[in-house]
């Protein structure tokens, strides 16, 4: 059994060209006779010849009469010729075979009269014109499609036109797909604690076919070395290349790596990606194996960039360049000097320059591909890149879907899904909001920097007791705007009918609390209640606990994770939790005052002034939308006075 612990580090594009090389010669790819009808996307193994001709008679290329242009040398204005139907011309529609004796169409347009089985005619018609003579198309045995060729409508179309029944194709690239892990359970089952939904295998699944392959999934297998194999060695017998999912690291039960070496060969274990390094590359009876990491992050990064390549160089198809953008980066990353990095980031618009905002990180969260517009690699030796600094961003989305969305960093409330939700419904799916949740202080900043069209903020000022305002006039100089969203409840949500009888801020101490991340409006709430009631940080149990969204807040409570933690009335209330009120507060939109005059701007303030939307939230609990849609202008821009 294999028990090296230490994974080798190869970068990704040594790895890819190792790989090659081993499989270079290891097989040439079956080929079969298939209908034309089940060509398309095809690739033929062989040229394809024409069996008829197309057209394989003289036809009209218009409606009109065929002559024989001999008899209409002479006819002009001044010689208006009579031809006589039956001797000097038949009548012919586009299509129409064109008798032998004729060689000419003249257009139903060019004729001056026509009755009695006689037309009269005022120009010649030249030889052969407006017809489609033998063979225009097609000519029989000539080639008509080459080797190597994709099949694509308009070829099934030419072949059926040259009467091809069948035609020699590749057979389809079959890549076997084996979820393994006895944690694994299918979606129709109900899971329990330490069960994962298997999802992996349905991922693979649109990725193979997305470069082209055919996808064959195989039942999910559990952690038992026998049972791995015996699928291995099926999958191997039935497809030409086989992803072995999950059992690629070094726990008790991963065995990917032992399996292929006892029946083929391992060319590499690990490579210098993250997420993704456990990836373990072999081949068994010249076929590809890949061990891909159980992470979905991870084993997309390895679909990617690794298994993509191979693919498509297997199948003798060209790898499309990911279309690449720059950006600048709006916080800095760090990154391990280990590895080559996948940063997942969402992109915005702003200001006629792109914005990269880093998401989620954990190789677990298949949500950031979800939300994620593009990737960012950041390469091995590199510590991590500085906020500020031009990117190059691999897009996952449309550029002009990148540009239709509205972007929102700052703080997290529920009411900006139901924005985002009204916004594409009523642009019919054009545009939408994309929300990042790193609390109001930064999302402030963000529309300091101009990297955010507008930042949901609820700062409370100790000082004044007022909302934001007071924020923006110290941090921000330039001309600003406020639109009023909503007014809400803030208060300590616990666990249905409050077991520990928490009343007030007093009674955080001796509980596990939970708390907001560093920056956001709440915890600056909540820091300022502790100072009036002068309670010490370090007195609240799991004040370092931190969440980013109410939601995963009020989760965590009531999955029993923590006793208490702030939040607004809507998180405690959708999941069933008890909520004390402890005070209202303004949670606004900031935004650079030029915004004001953006369609996007102008799109949010037609869907907050929906009554669709007010409904929706008032439905929620909890929110006071009296002041909903009202903008305030804040002039920040200081005059200069100059004098001589
Ligand atoms: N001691 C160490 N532990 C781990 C290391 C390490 O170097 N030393 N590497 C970590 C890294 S990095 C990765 S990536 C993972 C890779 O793990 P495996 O490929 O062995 O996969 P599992 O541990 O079996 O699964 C990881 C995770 O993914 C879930 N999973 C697996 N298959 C599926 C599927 N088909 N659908 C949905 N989810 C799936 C699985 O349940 C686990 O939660 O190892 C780290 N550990
Ligand atoms: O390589 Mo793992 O895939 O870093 O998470």
């Amino acid at each position: 059994m294999y028990m090296n612990k230490y994974l080798s580090n190869v970068p990704l594009e040594e790895g890819l060209e190792k790989y090659l090389s081993v499989l270079k010669n290891s097989r040439v790819r079956d080929t079969e006779y298939i209908d034309i009808e089940e060509s398309l996307n095809r690739m033929s193994s062989d040229a394809v010849y024409a069996k008829l001709s197309s057209p394989f008679y003289n036809c009209s290329a218009m409606d009109g009469v065929a002559v024989k242009s001999k008899s209409t040398f002479f006819a002009n204005e001044q010689n208006i010729i009579t031809l006589i139907e039956g001797k000097d011309y038949v009548e012919v529609d586009t299509g129409d075979p064109i008798p032998k004796q004729f060689d000419a169409v003249i257009m139903i347009e060019d004729i001056l009269e026509k009755d009695n089985n006689k037309v009269k005619i005022y120009k010649p018609a030249i030889p052969w014109q407006h017809i489609r003579c033998l063979g225009e198309d097609i000519v029989e045995k000539e080639m008509l499609i080459p080797s190597f060729h994709n099949i694509k409508p308009q070829d099934v179309g030419a072949m059926i036109s040259a009467r091809i029944d069948k035609i020699q194709v590749f057979k389809e690239f079959k890549v076997g797909i084996i979820p393994t892990g006895t944690e694994l359970i299918d979606r129709y089952t109900d899971p329990k604690i330490g069960d994962i939904i298997e999802f992996n295998s349905r991922l693979f699944e649109g990725l193979i076919l997305d470069y082209e392959g055919k996808p064959i999934l195989y039942p999910i297998v559990e952690d038992n070395y026998e049972k791995i194999k015996h699928s291995v060695l099926q999958a191997i017998k039935e497809c030409d290349m086989v992803l072995v999912n999950a059992g690629s690291s070094q726990g008790r039960e991963d065995y990917t790596y032992d399996i292929i070496d006892e029946i083929g060969e391992v060319c590499i274990h690990g490579l210098a990606i993250k997420p993704g390094k456990p990836a373990i590359l072999g081949h068994i009876q010249g076929k590809p194996i890949i061990g891909i990491p159980g992470y979905p992050v991870s084993a997309w990064v390895v679909m990617e960039n690794m298994v993509k390549p191979i693919l498509r160089k297997l199948i003798y198809k060209d790898l499309e360049t990911a279309k690449i953008i720059h950006a600048a980066l709006s916080k800095r990353v760090m990154s391990s000097l280990k590895y080559e990095e996948f940063i997942r980031v969402k992109l915005g618009f702003i200001d006629n320059k792109y914005v990269a905002t880093p998401i989620k990180r954990g190789a677990g969260t298949i949500t950031s591909l979800v939300h994620a517009d593009g990737v960012i690699r950041v390469p091995q030796n590199i510590e991590g890149i500085e906020e500020g600094s031009l990117v190059n961003v691999e897009l996952l989305k449309d550029d002009n879907n990148i540009k239709n969305t509205i972007i929102s960093i700052g703080s997290h409330d529920i009411v900006m899904d139901i924005i985002n939700d009204e916004l594409i419904k009523s642009s019919l799916g054009k545009v939408s909001l994309s929300s990042t949740h790193v609390g109001s202080f930064q999302g402030m900043l963000a529309i300091k920097k101009h990297e955010s069209h507008i930042a949901p903020i609820h700062l409370f000022d100790t000082d004044t007791e007022s909302y934001n305002i007071p924020y923006i006039e110290k941090y921000i100089e330039e001309d600003v705007a406020i639109i009023k969203l909503v007014r809400r409840t803030q208060g300590l949500i616990v666990k249905k009918g409050n077991p520990f009888n928490i009343k007030s801020i007093k009674d955080l101490v001796n509980i596990r609390y939970i708390n907001r991340q560093k920056g956001s409006g709440t915890r600056i709430l909540l820091d300022y209640l502790l100072n009036k009631e002068g309670i010490k940080k370090s007195e609240i149990s799991g004040y370092e606990r931190e969440e980013s969204t109410h939601m995963s807040l009020a989760k965590a409570i009531q999955n029993g994770d923590a006793d208490c933690g702030m939040g607004v009335y809507s998180a405690a209330n959708i999941f069933g939790l008890d909520f004390i009120p402890i005070c209202d507060e303004e949670y606004d939109l900031l935004l650079n005052e030029n915004m004001l005059k953006t369609d996007y701007i102008k799109s949010l303030l037609d869907v907050i002034n929906k009554e669709i939307f007010k409904e929706k939230v008032i439905s929620l609990g909890g929110y006071n939308l009296d002041n909903t849609g009202k903008v305030i202008k804040l002039k920040r821009k200081v005059k200069v006075e100059y004098s001589n």
